[in-house]
């Protein structure tokens, strides 16, 4: 399936114009005062080569002792305001750099969690947590070389090339000729670079999805013994990550000794030049030579940096374009520009022809439905029929291809998704948690609400006795996705968040699935006086749940195949009679008699 997120197509200029234009628009001022430094850095390490001739000038003619304590001060000085200005320079950097990362890193989370279910069910969290993580460091690596690279080491390079090219321009020409070379090297390094950096990303992928597989199915690797193959999954997606690492530093390290072999023509081609220049009549004094030769010795270093730059900027441009790709990906589930809160209403949940599937393949066809307000209805019918399906529309959790959703007759396409999420509540088959308190995770329905208020949910989703025995009662932090507690236990927290939330609409998917059943019929009495007004879906395979629902509605293959009350259904001797006859057996008489106590 293809990425919305992939890489954008756009070329290295302009997304290094993007980052730039970012960064200086919200850490400009950082930016600003460590380029002033680099500045300063550039300009004192020309200065220290221009101040050779000085040097050699007046060790040439020591009687002066004035010329020599002035040059001894000033070389002081140059040192000391080098050292306060690359300090200045590396602090204000990283004040800005870890900024960056930060701000990438929020605006990342904050486009991805704004993105429809979809996107999560096409992408895996391995995937997004790299994203996250690397991405948002590789913008700031981008940034850091840019703003390092090309301004200190520019500029030094300039400085320096200058102070050269005043005291011997016949040598520097020599010694620049070695500039096109070292060019046409590096771009043969940075081919080998970006094919490698494109797999090193999937590698890393691997190691984050190893370790979040270990971690959620650990159940199952114990019981099943994999830990050897999760051992060797692991092991083979760090060798990956290694031998890239490896291939990387190798090519980043391959252009030291083509800088280092081209240095040694260039001094070569100085040191034969300037004897010719001596021999031919063209003599220097000393203190020139001297400051070209320390102009070009130190030009050095900046050289080498940059022609490491390419290669770096290489590598950190895949996470790059991974965090730019996010960022530019169109919401997938965006409202629309006119989109206006739903009124309130009654709460009546309605579908008309609606069609839906993940895929392709339709889940659920010209679906009509009405499920009335106050009123609760049950789906029934066989697993992969398309109950959760429908409960997913109501929610706007997707959107139909065809046809519309409406509550209390407004369709939701044309509502804000807000307006339409606090209409509703829903308990699903998978009950999350969050890694915080027991009251915290109830009162994630409703912010506002007061501790009596949360207690009381608890009480209605007989939770509190349970709670109320726990360490810390209410306080008791329940572990990542509530692992501290029974699948029983987390259902009723769950529906105490339902309940809490006070929506007209509420939705249980197997909502009760895991309760034993004398829980199950304490909550089944709490939940029906709790719903009695309201429009309520219920989704049970265990039918003893759903026998006091006012309709019930047997969906098969995304169609509906039956409708009615349980009596209808009963009297009409169809896939729900036989269903209800496997279930309690034909000869049982109880739930006949229920039936008739639902009358
Ligand atoms: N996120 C998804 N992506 C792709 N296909 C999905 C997704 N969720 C469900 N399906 C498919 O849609 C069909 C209907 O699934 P749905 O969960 O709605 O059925 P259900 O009647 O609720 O089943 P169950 O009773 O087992 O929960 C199934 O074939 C399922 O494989």
């Amino acid at each position: 399936m293809s990425d919305p997120s992939a890489a954008p197509a756009a070329g290295l200029g302009p997304i290094i114009m993007r980052l730039l234009r970012d960064g200086f628009r919200e850490q400009g001022r950082l930016y600003g005062v460590a380029i002033a430094a680099m500045v300063v850095v550039a300009g004192s390490a020309a200065a220290v080569a221009w101040v050779m001739e000085w040097i050699i000038d007046a060790l040439g003619n020591p009687e002066n002792r004035g010329a020599v304590i002035a040059v001894a001060s000033t070389v002081i000085a140059i040192f000391v305001i080098k050292g306060a200005a690359t300090y200045t320079q590396s602090v204000f950097m990283a004040r800005a750099g870890n900024r960056i990362v930060a701000s990438y890193q929020y605006r990342v989370y904050s486009k991805l969690v704004s993105q429809g279910v979809g996107y999560f069910n096409r992408t895996e969290s391995s995937d997004i947590i790299m994203r996250v993580v690397q991405g948002a460091t590789a913008c700031r690596t981008l940034i850091d070389i840019i703003v390092v690279s090309a301004v200190r080491d520019t500029l030094t390079l300039v400085g320096l090339i200058g102070v050269m090219i005043y005291q011997q321009p016949t040598l520097s020409l020599v010694s620049l000729l070695v500039g096109p070379v070292a060019l046409w090297g590096i771009r043969i390094i940075l081919r080998r670079v970006k094919s490698i950096m494109e797999s090193q990303l999937t590698a890393f992928s691997e190691i984050y999805r190893v370790l979040q597989e270990s971690s959620g199915g650990i159940h199952v690797i114990k019981v099943f013994s994999l830990e050897d193959h999760m051992r060797g999954r692991m092991d083979g997606a760090v060798r990956r990550v290694e031998d890239r690492m490896n291939s990387i530093s190798r090519l980043e390290s391959a252009t030291s000794p083509i800088i280092e072999t081209l240095a040694g023509f260039a001094i070569a081609g100085v040191i034969l030049v300037s004897a010719w220049n001596v021999l031919g009549g063209q003599p220097s004094t000393p203190g020139e030579l001297m400051s070209f030769v320390t102009a070009l010795m130190m030009a050095y270093e900046p050289a080498k940096r940059l022609s490491r730059m390419r290669v770096s900027i290489e590598t950190a441009l895949v996470g790059v374009r991974m965090v730019l790709g996010i960022l530019d990906m169109p919401e997938s589930q965006a409202e629309a520009r006119d989109a206006r809160p739903l009124k309130p209403g009654r709460g009546a949940l309605e579908m008309r022809g609606v069609t839906f599937g993940y895929g392709a393949a339709p889940v659920v066809r010209n679906l009509d439905l009405l499920f009335s307000a106050g009123q609760t209805s049950a789906l029934v019918g066989p697993s992969g029929g398309g109950k959760s399906t429908i409960l997913n529309l109501a929610m706007r959790l997707y959107e139909p291809s065809e046809g519309e959703v409406l509550i209390d007759g407004q369709d939701l396409a044309g509502a804000t998704l807000s307006s339409v999420r606090q209409r509703i509540s829903f308990v699903g088959q998978n009950t999350f948690l969050f890694s915080t308190s027991v009251r915290e995770n109830i009162r994630m329905a409703r912010s506002d609400a007061t501790d009596a208020e949360v207690e009381a949910a608890a009480q209605d989703a007989n939770a509190h006795t349970f709670v109320s025995e726990l360490p810390q009662g209410y306080e008791t932090m329940v572990g990542e996705n509530g692992s501290f507690l029974s699948g029983g236990q987390r259902q009723r927290l769950a529906i105490a968040r339902a309940i809490l939330k006070r929506s007209d609409i509420m939705l249980f998917d197997e909502a009760t699935s895991a309760l034993d059943s004398h829980s199950e019929a304490l909550i089944q009495e709490a939940l029906a006086r709790v719903t009695r007004d309201k429009t309520t879906v219920v989704i049970a395979h265990r039918l003893s749940t759903i026998l006091g629902a006012d309709q019930i509605i047997y969906v098969e293959e995304g169609r509906v195949v039956e409708r009615g009350t349980l009596r209808d259904l009963l009297a009409a001797d169809g896939p729900f009679r036989r269903l209800y006859d496997r279930q309690f057996g034909v000869a049982e008489p109880a739930p006949i008699a229920l039936a008739e106590a639902a009358e």
